[in-house]
Formats: C-alpha cells, sequence, structure tokens
C-alpha cells in the first residue's frame, strides 16, 4: 500500500544577518544553511494496517508526510502509493490517498458545511450518483447531520474535524493519512473522533497512517508505531515491543486471601533464575501488595508464581508502564 525507501529532505534556508537593515541584508544574503528535515526513511505499510507515526517537535513528521502525499518532492529515496509516485503521478495517487492536516482545515469557512462537499466532488470530478451514495455513507458514519447547514466556521472543533474527515474521506481513498487529527480537543471530542478513526479502520478497510503528540490516540487506536527523531527511524515495531525494549517496570498489584508477610524493598525469587530476584516489592500493608519487575526479563505467570509463595491470591491486578513515559525516554 505505501512504500518508501532510503526518503531523504532537505531544505536551504537563508541565514539571518545582524546590524542596520538586517531584513534587507537577509533577503539578498548569499550565505545559507541547509537543514535536514528528513534522512534515509524506511517505511512499508500493508493494506488495513493503523499506524501511529510520531516523534517531538521538528522530527520530520510533516515533511515525510507532505512527501507521501505528493506536496513536496524528496531530495532522495523515493515513496510508492498502491505502486505509484505521488512526485510523477500526482493526480491518480491523490485519488487513492486522503489527507487531514488537523491545524488546516480543507473546508470552505464562510459556506454550510454541506456546499463543501459539492466543490470538493467537482473538483475529483465525481458522478452524481457517486457522490450521493459516498456522502450518505459519510454522513451516517461521522454523524453529520446535526450540522450539515451550518457554516463552518461556527462548527465546534470536533465537528470540523468529522467535517474534514469526511472532505478527505469523500473520493473514496484506500489510504487515510492524518497529522494531528486531535490537535485542541477537549477529552470527550477527542474520544469521538477516535471513535470513528477506529470505525473507518475496521469497518471500511481504510488503512490509516496517523502522526499526534497524543499518546492515548496511539494507545487506543495503533498496533504499531514509527517513531522517527531528527528526521531519522529510532523504532518501527508493535508497542508491546517498545515496551519491552525500554525496560521500564511493570506492577502487579495483588490482594492476598490473609495479611501479608511481605515488606517494601524486599526482593523475591526461588534462586531459580537470575531475573526471579528482580521482583521488588514496592508496597506492602495488610492483604495488598505490589511488585515492580522488568517484563523483558520476567513474564506476569512466573510472577504470580513466585508471589503464590507468600499466600492465597485472591485478586491481581497488572501495570503497564505509562506510554506516555515510554516514549518521552526514546525521543
Ligand atoms: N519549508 C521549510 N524550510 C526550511 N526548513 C523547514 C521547512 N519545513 C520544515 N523545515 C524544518 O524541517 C524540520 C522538520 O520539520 P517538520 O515540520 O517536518 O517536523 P514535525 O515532526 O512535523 O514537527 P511538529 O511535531 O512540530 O509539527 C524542522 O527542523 C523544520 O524547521
Amino acid at each position: 500500500m505505501l512504500e518508501a525507501k532510503g526518503l531523504g529532505k532537505t531544505f536551504a534556508t537563508t541565514l539571518p544577518k545582524a546590524g542596520r537593515l538586517k531584513a534587507v541584508r537577509t533577503l539578498f544574503s548569499r550565505d545559507r544553511k541547509i537543514v535536514t528535515a528528513v534522512n534515509a526513511l524506511d517505511m512499508h505499510i500493508e493494506q488495513g494496517e493503523f499506524v501511529g507515526f510520531i516523534g517531538p517537535n521538528g522530527a520530520g513528521k510533516s515533511t515525510t508526510i507532505k512527501m507521501l502525499c505528493g506536496i513536496l518532492h524528496p531530495s532522495a529515496g523515493e515513496v510508492r502509493i498502491c505502486g505509484l509516485s505521488p512526485q510523477r503521478d500526482r493526480r491518480r495517487v491523490a485519488r487513492r490517498i486522503g489527507v487531514v492536516f488537523g491545524q488546516r482545515s480543507q473546508l470552505w469557512w464562510d459556506l454550510p458545511l454541506k456546499d463543501s462537499f459539492d466543490i470538493l466532488a467537482a473538483m475529483f470530478r465525481l458522478e452524481a450518483a457517486a457522490k450521493e451514495r459516498q456522502l450518505a455513507k459519510l454522513e451516517e458514519v461521522l454523524q453529520l447531520r446535526d450540522f450539515w447547514d451550518t457554516p463552518v466556521r461556527r462548527l465546534s472543533l470536533g465537528q470540523r474535524m468529522r467535517g474534514d474527515l469526511a472532505a478527505a474521506l469523500l473520493h473514496d481513498p484506500e489510504l487515510l493519512v492524518l497529522d494531528e487529527p486531535t490537535i485542541g480537543m477537549d477529552a470527550a471530542a477527542k474520544r469521538q473522533i477516535r471513535d470513528h478513526l477506529r470505525l473507518l479502520n475496521d469497518q471500511f478497510g481504510k488503512t490509516v497512517l496517523l502522526t499526534t503528540h497524543d499518546m492515548d490516540d496511539i494507545e487506543t487506536l495503533c498496533k504499531r508505531v514509527i517513531v522517527i527523531s531528527r528526521g531519522e527511524l529510532l523504532y518501527d515495531g508493535g508497542l508491546e515491543k517498545l515496551r519491552e525494549r525500554i525496560g521500564l517496570p511493570t506492577t502487579v498489584r495483588v490482594t492476598y486471601a490473609g495479611d501479608t508477610a511481605l515488606a517494601p524493598g524486599m526482593r523475591i525469587g526461588d534462586g531459580l533464575t537470575a531475573a526471579s530476584e528482580e521482583i521488588c516489592v514496592e508496597s506492602a500493608l495488610g492483604r495488598e501488595a505490589a511488585v515492580s519487575f522488568n517484563r523483558e526479563r520476567i513474564g506476569v505467570m512466573e510472577v504470580l508464581r513466585l508471589l503464590s509463595a507468600w499466600g492465597d491470591i485472591a485478586d491481581v491486578h497488572v501495570e503497564e508502564p505509562e506510554f506516555e513515559e515510554i516514549v518521552s525516554r526514546i525521543y
């Protein structure tokens, strides 16, 4: 579906001049600085996947997305969307890909929402019947009916994003590329957008590449995540593996049938493996105890086996490290 090989993008920027008339002097300056926004990036996304694309500010995410859509030309490497080059075959690729930039709407600000779709349908030369069919579907899936006639400028952020998603999907593309679709929204609006995105992937088979700074978006939607920093690939794989790789501790909380003899600071194990001695008792009071350990070195079942030597376990709760914290460690 999407293939990028050795993708790179450099920008030449003019170095600002100091002193009198600096704006004019900068304008005519020949002193250039080369900024490498993306460097030797490989990406392969299969049909039907929902992939998170994350990285710190200035990592090169938007630049990559613009190259994937054909808005920018790569300085190195190449992109293929459904086997086509977005740079050489921009029109045909535009039919296969829907793009949403959360910070910039593609809807017409002063027109009722429904009028934007008339303009977009004309731009994509959609037949009237195909347009009506697709609009009926989108109206239902994204629940647009309540604000169909409202001018875009009067929509809430969540409603506007649903309108923007519909605009990106009007020509029924297979691939949906989203750059910060939940930016600025409150918790309820974010939840609703996530539900819509999940539905589009699960039930309508859309392949989704999602860029966001909201790690809850990633955790609730993506099985796979691609992490870049300073334009280069840092990680590409499952969320579970990412957790293991960073090695932040997992916590298991147990409630025993009776009071526990465990005490904070104790290390528990049966001496059979070196890893078993790494289980540390974080807290223990009455019937409750919490232990932490590195999931990469020891499994939850093994930890429970060792804990059961300290009494009958009535209840268990496993807490994975916060994804937000994991990500901050790899950036
Ligand atoms: N048109 C441009 N001219 C010069 N430099 C640019 C241009 N566009 C991007 N850059 C630089 O390229 C780098 C990557 O920027 P990009 O916007 O792709 O990052 P990003 O990961 O999307 O960041 P953010 O999360 O803040 O949106 C930055 O150093 C940025 O300043």
